[in-house]
């Protein structure tokens, strides 16, 4: 372990009581690949965060080619050559790309040249085949994705000898999973190191040399390549064997439509129809960028619509707003946890009321005593790491605060639920119960429209899947005909062969 690049002993971290990190001892060498791997709340990103130097561990060391890592300063882990992107990014959404860009070097706001950062930008864009992103832009109109490879390219930018990416994966669809491998294998070639932390296991498989299983703070257990399956390292992460992974979807037993439009038109949505059956799981495909937020934004009344005809449980509508989707029955789980689904410094059990207060103007803050029972019976049901309705929700591990977003929506008769990407960031056994939540909501008439950037669940969890493609649907798949590779054929067919290597398909 002496040539180690990274060296991290008996780390601990804690905040009050909370013990979020409690003895962690791993190495990393050179040229070298590690995942780690863990539920939701096992400490992943706090150990992410003391190697960036974010946060200060309450005891233990770390070393970067056998120097120590001062505590708590990210300043020191940059100078040390360690960069972090994280899923929660970091970037500020009001100030351009360039802006963003040059910022890991600190460049001081007095004396800042515009012309020379967007030259600066433009050269990182284009260097890591990113030119499509305009350096320019206000990161705040970006996609997710994108605003997900700026915060890559921006650790990048400093050519790490170590780069952490924390579920820094987690919103970009198999092209944009294939550019970030691309890079990842330039650094590691040029002796660079990766800390791999992912919930997405099949890619842990394909770019891993080893990993480290964390569970509730400490090391469960370590793997190296090729030589664990997914039920090990479930069980391992979970501490009990593996149960079968994607339910089937319900059986139907209603012909009843909970959701229809025709030739629903919006900004990015070029005149869409859609049926969605009372009962029926129907996922959204495509590659992202396509449309799939922009469908699921109108149809809740989150962005301006328009359509020929549209109804929700069969009443006709001719537009809506949140408020009004909320009373109509829909639900919503947005793409941004951050921005559009969580008040941070609101508990745990007000994020879960919150829409229902707005709904139906209740007034003040909610009563969470009177709605004690349906709260904990949510935060049970999703086994939400907290400890308990006033917990802040900004406290909570990324995974369980998406587990909050769609958590609202359960038990409240809804008609219609509109999911974007409701399982990023969330670990495999909290997948599962979603999946079953997903299921359970089907089988009482509730109608889930599901954009996921995860292929295989689509395939496996939806009665049919609709393909978007520059705006409208560009293919609908069924029975036989779903399958992982005509949802991915078809996203990408309209355009003839993809080539993952070149820029403007990493989304
Ligand atoms: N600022 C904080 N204050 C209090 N508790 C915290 C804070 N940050 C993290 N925790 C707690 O520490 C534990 C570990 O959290 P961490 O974010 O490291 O988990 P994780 O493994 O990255 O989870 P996820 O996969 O959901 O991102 C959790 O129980 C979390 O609630």
């Amino acid at each position: 372990m002496t040539d180690s690049l990274l060296v991290a002993t008996d780390l601990v971290k804690t905040y009050g009581p909370v013990k979020a990190v409690r003895g962690v001892t791993f190495h990393c060498n050179p040229g070298e690949v590690l995942a780690l791997v863990g539920e939701n709340g096992a400490g992943k990103s706090t150990v992410a965060k003391m190697l960036a130097g974010a946060v200060a561990p309450t005891s233990g060391t770390i070393t970067v080619d056998g120097e120590p890592l001062a505590s708590g300063s990210v300043r020191q882990s940059r100078l040390s050559g360690v960069r972090c992107a994280f899923q929660e990014l970091a970037l500020v959404p009001d100030w351009t790309v360039a802006e963003n860009l040059s910022l890991p070097d600190g460049a001081p706001l007095k004396g800042f040249s515009q012309k020379k950062a967007v030259a600066a930008a433009s050269a990182l864009l284009e260097s890591l085949h990113l030119s499509r992103i305009d350096p320019r832009a206000a990161v705040s109109t970006l996609s997710l994705a994108d605003r997900q490879l700026v915060e890559i390219a921006r650790a990048l930018a400093g050519r790490p000898k170590l780069l952490i990416l924390d579920e820094a994966s987690s919103a970009l669809t198999p092209p944009g999973v294939e550019w970030l491998f691309a890079r990842i294998r330039e650094l590691t070639a040029e002796g660079g190191s990766v800390i791999y932390v992912s919930h997405r296991l099949g890619e842990i498989a394909q770019i891993a040399d080893r990993g480290t299983v964390l569970r509730d703070g400490l090391v469960a257990g370590e793997f190296v390549r090729g030589d664990w399956t997914d039920d090990e390292l479930i069980s391992l992460m979970a501490g009990r064997a593996a149960e079968r992974f994607f339910p089937d979807p319900p059986e139907r037993t209603t012909d009843a439509v909970a959701l229809s439009v025709t030739d629903l038109r919006s900004e990015g949505l070029r005149g869409i129809d859609l049926e969605l059956g009372a009962g029926e799981i129907l996922g959204i495909g495509g590659l992202q960028g396509h449309g799939q937020a922009e469908l699921l934004r109108a149809l809740f009344g989150a962005a301006p619509a328009v359509a020929d005809s549209w109804t929700v449980a069969g009443r006709s509508i001719s537009r809506t707003n949140p408020v009004r989707s909320v009373r109509l029955g829909l639900g919503y789980v947005p793409e941004d946890r951050k921005r559009e689904g969580l008040a941070l410094e609101m508990s745990v059990g007000e994020n879960l009321l919150a829409p229902w207060f707005k709904a139906y103007q209740l007034g003040g803050r909610p009563r969470l005593a009177q709605e004690r029972g349906w709260i904990d019976g949510i935060l049970k049901a999703l086994s939400v790491r907290t400890r308990g309705p006033n917990e802040l929700a900004g406290s909570l591990s990324g995974g369980n605060q998406q587990k909050l977003v769609f958590g609202r929506w359960m038990d409240r008769s809804r008609r219609v639920v509109l999911l974007h990407d409701p399982t990023r960031g969330i670990d495999v056994r909290a997948k599962q119960e979603l999946y079953r939540a997903i299921v359970d909501l089907a089988k009482e008439g509730v109608g889930i429209l599901w954009f996921s950037t995860e292929v295989e669940e689509l395939v496996h969890v939806c009665h049919r899947v609709v393909v978007l493609y520059q705006g409208a649907v560009a293919d609908e798949l069924i029975g036989d005909r779903l399958t992982a590779d005509a949802v991915v054929g078809a996203a990408v067919g309209a355009t003839g062969s993809l080539n993952l290597t070149t820029e403007g398909v990493a989304s």
